[in-house]
């Protein structure tokens, strides 16, 4: 049985933690899919190299606001298809050849499905068709997530073929018309890719409104949005699917009217996602799980076992990117330096969802505050009201800053509209550094009249604060 010092399953952000520093340790890499895992291959990166064309898209739409006549010809899917995979295809590849060759001789990469089976022993179904296993020093878990797919007649057994976020994104040519079940990230960005490139769209949610777990009026604002360019059936359970004689698809649904069904060409399940801590096996080497399958971990990312840690979407509150990636710079740093171990910072984890309008969202919503009893003071700068937002016409579209009416310090910051994931950056910065949203405000230039004065002026508009505590 092959022995390492560390064993790294999932080479998504897991796949970031050796460099030279781990020189001297033999590692083993074990992967069972596309090598840099899910945001390379089928999340983040994919998704957002066809939202920025379903954005060129828009603007034909947008362009009528502001006399400027333009429509959409044509979207040449499987061009643009073959022009994003040519390029992450290539980095998938290369990421695999690096790991595998010669420049990283300490490094033995296992190609295929790991299964704990004993107390930091871990089995290996081979790509190749045989089997191995390994023990390791160290471990460390970082295979990530997968599709959830609900249990109702038609999904799951096979009957009806249907699409996720894995698969989607290589079809052979746009669909004539898409049915998009859920209502999180998932559903939202591909609804706007879809209906950008001039599909039909009906998307199914269980709830009243659209990306329930953001702040209500960005909620709120962004399902009238959505409403206006495609279906949105809210408050709609799903009974069944069943394919249709013509290879459509007839989903079947029950509505606060009673039952419906809604037919299409595509069928997208984005129902959210499962840890895969269990798939993995991790309770046979003493790992253990919440109740919602995320594999336990302290400040430290370490499990409740002495050596093994976890990052990323196998264990995260927070299944972004961004936050694997923290995560996986603290397991490095504590793996080459046990004694003087740092913690991971969740306090303040930013998101976005890339659509149109685009949301962005950091700290607390305005209902948890009220709902945990904490006292805050609030502005709702529109961009209408901003010489960027004049240029654009813009209508509807705000930034919501909470504050801490005593400390001026910021609470929480969402914004609905135009490029909102790069113009909260500076309050996600002003949350991390601890500056008042005063001094944030006042305490330097913003370019005029850049749509960083949305933040300024929101800023500005909260009330000055009464005193530190
Ligand atoms: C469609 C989509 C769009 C997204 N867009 C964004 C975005 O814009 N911004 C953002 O911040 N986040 C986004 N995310 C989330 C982001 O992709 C994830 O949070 C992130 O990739 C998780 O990284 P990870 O390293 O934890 O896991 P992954 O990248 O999923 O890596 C886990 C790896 O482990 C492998 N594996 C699993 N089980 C085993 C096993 N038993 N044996 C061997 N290998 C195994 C898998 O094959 C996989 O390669 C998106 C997700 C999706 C699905
Ligand atoms: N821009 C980004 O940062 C980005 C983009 C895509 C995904 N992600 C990450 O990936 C994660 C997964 O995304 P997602 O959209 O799959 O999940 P999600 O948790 O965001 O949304 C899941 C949706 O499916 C619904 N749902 C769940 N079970 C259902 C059922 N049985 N029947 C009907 N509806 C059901 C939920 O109510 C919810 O609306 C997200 O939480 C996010 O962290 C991030």
């Amino acid at each position: 049985m092959q022995h390492f010092d560390l064993v790294i399953i999932g080479t998504g952000s897991g796949n970031s933690i050796p460099g030279p520093e781990f020189e001297d340790r033999s590692i083993a890499i074990v992967e069972d899919g596309a090598f840099g895992g899910t945001c390379l291959n089928v999340g983040c990166i994919p998704t957002k190299m066809f939202v920025h064309p379903a954005e060129l898209a828009d603007a034909a739409r947008h362009g009528r606001d502001l006399n400027v006549t333009a429509h959409l010809d044509a979207v040449d899917w499987p061009g643009m298809r073959d022009r994003i995979f040519g390029r992450i295809d290539a980095i998938e590849a290369g990421g695999r050849q690096y790991r595998k060759g010669d420049e990283t001789p300490n490094i033995t990469v296992f190609e295929g499905r790991g299964t704990f089976t004993g107390t930091k022993e871990l089995s290996i179904a081979l790509h190749d068709g045989s089997s191995t296993t390994i023990t390791g020093e160290a471990f460390v878990l970082a295979a990530g997530s997968s599709v959830s797919i609900p249990d109702v007649p038609g999904l799951g057994d096979g009957s009806v073929p249907f699409h996720t976020s894995d698969t989607v994104m290589r079809i052979d040519d746009l669909p004539e018309s898409v049915i998009i079940l859920g209502g999180g990230y998932v559903a939202a960005e591909f609804a706007h890719i879809f209906s950008s490139f001039g599909v039909p769209v009906t998307q199914i949610v269980r709830g009243s409104s659209l990306l329930r777990d953001h702040d209500h009026d960005i909620c709120q604002a962004f399902t009238a949005a959505a409403r206006e360019r495609y279906r949105v059936l809210t408050s709609t359970r799903l009974e069944a699917v069943k394919p249709l004689a013509d290879g459509r698809i007839s989903v079947h649904l029950h509505t606060t009217d009673g039952p419906l069904s809604v037919d299409g060409a595509l069928l997208l399940v984005a129902t959210g996602r499962t840890p895969n801590g269990a798939s993995l096996g991790v309770e046979a080497t003493g790992v253990t799980l919440d109740a919602r399958g995320r594999v336990v971990v302290d400040e430290y990312q370490q499990t409740v076992v002495d050596g093994i840690y976890a990052l990323g979407d196998i264990s995260t509150h927070f299944p972004l990117k961004h936050v694997a990636n923290h995560e996986a710079r603290v397991v490095r740093h504590n793996l080459l330096h046990p004694d003087d171990r740092i913690t991971s910072d969740h306090r303040f984890v930013p998101s976005a969802v890339f659509t149109d309008p685009q949301i962005a969202s950091v700290g607390r919503t305005e209902r948890s505050l009220e709902r945990a009893g904490i006292p805050y003071v609030k502005k709702i700068q529109q961009y209408g009201d901003i010489a960027a937002g004049w240029a654009r016409e813009d209508k509807g579209h705000f930034l919501k800053v909470l504050a801490d009416p005593e400390t001026g310090l910021l609470l929480g910051a969402h914004v609905i509209g135009p490029e909102a994931a790069t113009v909260i950056q500076p309050l996600i910065q002003a949350m991390h550094f601890g500056q008042t949203a005063h001094d944030v405000a006042k305490g330097q230039y913003w370019i005029h009249p850049a749509l960083s004065e949305l933040v300024e002026n929101a800023l500005l508009g909260l009330p000055a604060p009464t005193g530190r505590p």
